[in-house]
């Protein structure tokens, strides 16, 4: 089986007054796996059922495997849908919650019928098909030992794995997801992320998989769609949406914790001042202009407070908390003295500990602040690329 690919085109939706979804336009390539994240009510759900057919666009187009599917009712349109409320017949048992997609395909009404319908001629061979059909993807799920049991005799991680099984045993050429772990205790989200995804790969299935989670969409997705007030704002690979965010809130809402946001100004030849400081930094923004700079909290240094100043980058930072992860620990600080800017950085457990037996006063810190790693955006929040320069030499450097 070898998934389809999917082509959204200028798709638009509203109620009422308020406009959902706005020329959205999107490309999954036959047996990707596309996530679209974004915060609650920017539209996700409704962009899904609208692919599935169960709502109607007020424009736009839809191509599932080549074919325009707008016409179409969602059971003609090659997808299988898996809801995080998992919709499983409570009545029936697994096997027949797992058989029904294809008895309701396949058999006609009067062969599905339960006296009459054994009798039907010429069915016993669909019969068997649908059995074995069954049989290999309750294997593949590792469900075969629950097929005699109802849904209320299930965990919650089981049954997210027959209501997946019950939108495979179809073969569609696409898998829309909408939120489907978002039931399962932590720690069974983690687990059915990974069997979810190789899942994924082995069947090599096209997933449109739908989460307000971005640590779902970064672990999971081949590429990642992020979606904020009916648009889509970025699409790319979990790795160049961390690196490069194209908007500051797709760089707000990407990492954990969040990023560092700190208010900048551009100087001459575009150098970025931070605090009161200029760093080793150019962008093509213009002196004077408004600017926004990013710092994710594991990309800085923290080190024991010196009250000998080190590089122009180095801040003391006061700390308000401290929160342990195991093998890392987050620190809450203010930087900037008086000015108290809000700061999170994340480093190793070890290096903490380091820091706190070196003596010193425990509630300050020097923080160092690579401008290398820093992502300016400008006043409209768009990221602006910049390049390292030495402020001593910038002048050479620059021209
Ligand atoms: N049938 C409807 N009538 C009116 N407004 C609706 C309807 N369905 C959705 N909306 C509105 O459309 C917006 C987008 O809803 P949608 O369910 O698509 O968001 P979402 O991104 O999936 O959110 P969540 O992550 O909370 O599920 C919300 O403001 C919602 O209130």
């Amino acid at each position: 089986m070898t998934g389809s690919a999917v082509r959204i085109s200028k798709i638009a939706k509203g109620y009422g007054a308020s406009r959902v979804l706005r020329d959205i336009d999107l490309a999954v390539d036959a047996g990707e796996f596309m996530t679209i994240v974004g915060p609650s009510g920017c539209g996700k759900s409704t962009l899904l059922k609208i692919l599935a057919g169960l709502d109607q666009p007020d424009g736009g187009s839809i191509e599932i495997g080549g074919e325009s599917v707008n016409q179409l009712r969602p059971s003609q349109r090659n997808i299988a849908m898996v809801f995080q409320s998992y919709a499983l017949y409570p009545h029936m048992r697994v096997r027949d919650n797992l058989a029904m997609p294809l008895i309701m395909a396949d058999l006609p009404f009067v062969a599905r019928m339960p006296v009459i319908g054994p009798l039907v001629p010429g069915m016993s061979a669909k019969r068997r098909q649908i059995s074995s059909t069954v049989r290999d993807v309750s294997k593949s799920l590792g469900i075969e030992a629950l097929l005699e049991r109802k849904p209320s005799e299930l965990s919650g991680g089981q049954r997210q794995r027959v209501a997946l099984g019950r939108a495979m045993v179809r073969q569609p050429g696409v898998f829309l997801m909408d939120e489907p772990l978002s039931n399962l205790d932590a720690a069974l989200r983690t687990q059915v992320r990974t069997e979810l995804v190789q899942l994924q790969k082995r069947l090599n299935a096209t997933f449109l998989y739908v989460t307000h989670d971005q640590v779902e969409a970064m672990t999971m997705s081949d590429r990642i769609a992020v979606m904020m007030d009916g648009r889509i704002v970025q699409v790319a690979t979990p790795a160049e949406i961390y690196a490069a965010p194209a908007d500051i809130r797709v760089a707000r809402f990407i990492g954990s914790p969040p990023i560092n946001i700190l208010p900048a100004n551009i100087g001459e030849a575009g150098i970025v001042g931070l605090l009161g400081e200029s760093q080793n930094l150019r962008t093509a923004l213009r002196a004077g202009e408004k600017a926004q700079v990013g710092i994710r909290p594991a990309d800085v240094t923290v080190a024991a407070h010196t009250r000998a100043r080190g590089a122009s980058s180095s801040h003391e930072g006061r700390l308000l908390h401290t929160e342990n992860l195991g093998n890392e620990i987050i620190l809450h600080l203010t930087l900037a003295g008086d000015r108290q800017v809000p700061f999170t950085a994340r480093l190793p457990q070890r290096e903490w500990a380091t820091i706190q037996a070196s003596g010193g006063n425990p509630n300050l810190v020097q923080v160092g602040l690579p401008a290398e790693r820093f992502l300016v955006f400008n006043a409209a929040g768009r990221l602006i690329p910049s390049k390292g320069v030495q402020v001593s030499k910038r002048l050479e450097a620059v021209s």
